[in-house]
């Protein structure tokens, strides 16, 4: 049996699971280690922590988005999900069966239903295969014949994705890049899988082409049923197409929400600063939002940091963070977060004493164009004085000014000012010369100091 869809698609029909209404995947404690060896024995000396104790589900017909850092194991979850890569512990389940340590003969049926898009166009497509070639090798692999033959199908494919049919014998150089990324859809899609791992399936692509191939993806989910988990590092290709967002931080989840829940109310504080990093469209709100950028780079998966991973970087962090991993809990329907100090949600260690070493690696500024948007959060927030003076504050040009409590300068949606807060802002705003005040920020930050933390 096969069935008809847009532009004459004839795609063979895929067994009917039972297991609709649960989760088409599910990942459970996931852990992939990459081996480091040395010397002429090649004894493993280490391991790069890629991936380290993933669990999460996605259910049939949504996309999961999967943000992150580069380098904090996005690809490398895709593949193990996908079973490219051999995990080093935990499980995935597909359809309810375990799938994690099939062998490539197991996985073959699977690989019908699970597909993977690659991020560059210009790897992923054998050099000396034909179009044609490339795009109908999955029915030669799985021994499919569809209705009309393969020619028919790969041409009738092409044209869903929006080629020509007469590209059939064309070579991949002669394409271009989002050509190519085409190509590679038309190539997942050829058995009609359930669910397509796509890894950053438009960040080589040029902008203008990028929107092309994310509204192809999106109408290819609705025509075919497809489930998505879609790996990226632009927050705005996310927000597109997500229904769930997924927030990775060195091989660990550290959020994961409905897409609403997480660009309204982000709670992670890592998640939070990569939302305030996504252009505002609108020119109106521009620099109305406090903006956050996270300074420094991922520590090494080899040795990650103990504890809460982010601590290092996280202007929230107190003495438990760096001891004490915080397990991922719900805490509001859909939203699951791994953080002892959440934002937008009660603080989970109100009284645990922030952490004796000042960790320099966050700064926030609010717009350059708009006067000050909030008081410092974490002044506003907890007890100001339990802090170690200036203990975390962002680099500014004019360290004396900084008010001596604030870790953190405003954000958006930021509580109300406590007595503290205003008089550090007041101190501030003293100490700052008249060419500062006003240029945006606040008392503790502002634009001049998003510049010079760049710096
Ligand atoms: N085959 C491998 N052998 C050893 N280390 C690896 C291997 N593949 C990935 N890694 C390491 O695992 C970590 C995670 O890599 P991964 O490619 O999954 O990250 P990523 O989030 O997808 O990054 P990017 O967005 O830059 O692709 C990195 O430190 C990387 O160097």
């Amino acid at each position: 049996m096969s069935e008809t869809k847009g532009h004459d698609v004839t795609i063979p029909e895929q067994s009917t699971s039972d297991t609709q209404d649960g989760p088409i995947l599910r990942v459970d404690g996931l852990v992939k280690h990459f081996p480091i060896r040395k010397g002429l024995l090649q004894r493993q000396t280490g391991a790069v922590k890629a991936v380290d104790g993933l669990s999460f589900d996605v259910r049939k017909g949504e996309t999961l988005g999967v943000v992150g850092e580069s380098g904090c194991g996005k690809s490398t979850m895709g593949r193990l999900i996908t079973r490219l890569l051999e995990p080093t512990g935990g499980k995935v389940e597909f359809e309810g069966k375990d799938i994690t340590h099939l062998s490539t003969s197991g996985m073959r049926p699977m690989r019908r239903d699970v597909q993977m898009i690659f991020q560059d166009p210009y790897s992923s497509l054998n050099p000396r295969h034909t179009i044609g070639t490339i795009v109908g090798a999955p029915f030669k692999l799985q021994g499919v014949e569809p209705e009309g033959g393969v020619k028919a199908e790969v041409q009738a494919l092409l044209a869903r994705v929006g080629l020509s049919p007469e590209h059939y014998n064309r070579y991949p150089h002669e394409f271009s890049g989002g050509q190519r990324q085409r190509i590679g859809i038309a190539r997942a899609l050829a058995l009609k899988p359930k669910l397509v791992v796509a890894d950053e399936p438009v960040s080589a692509l040029d902008v203008s082409i990028q929107a092309q191939v994310v509204n192809l993806l999106d109408d290819l989910q609705d025509e075919l049923n497809l489930t998505y988990v879609i790996i990226a590092h632009d927050l705005s290709v996310i927000r597109h197409v997500s229904d769930r967002i997924a927030v990775m931080y060195l091989g660990k989840i550290v959020e994961i929400a409905d897409r609403k829940s997480l660009y309204e109310a982000p709670m992670h504080p890592y998640t939070s600063a990569l939302m305030s990093a996504v252009p505002v469209p609108d020119p109106r709100l521009r620099g109305k939002r406090g903006r956050r950028l996270l300074l420094g780079d991922v520590p090494s998966p080899i040795a990650p940091p103990s504890g809460c991973r982010f601590h290092t970087r996280c202007w929230k962090a107190t003495a438990s963070c760096a001891t004490v991993e915080p397990p991922l809990v719900e805490l509001r329907t859909g939203q699951q977060v791994a953080c002892h100090h959440p934002e937008n949600a009660e603080d989970r260690l109100p009284d645990d004493p922030a952490l004796p070493e000042p960790g320099e690696t966050i700064t926030v500024s609010a717009g350059a164009d708009k006067p000050p948007a909030a008081p410092a959060e974490e002044a506003s927030a907890k007890d100001a004085s339990a802090k170690p003076a200036a203990a975390k504050e962002a680099p500014v040009k004019d360290a004396s000014a900084k008010p001596a409590t604030a870790k953190e300068a405003p954000v958006e949606n930021a509580p109300a000012k406590t007595a503290e807060a205003k008089t550090a802002e007041a101190k501030d705003a003293e100490a700052k010369d008249a060419g500062t005040k006003g240029a945006g920020g606040n008392a503790s930050e502002g634009s001049e100091g998003g510049e010079t933390s760049k710096g």
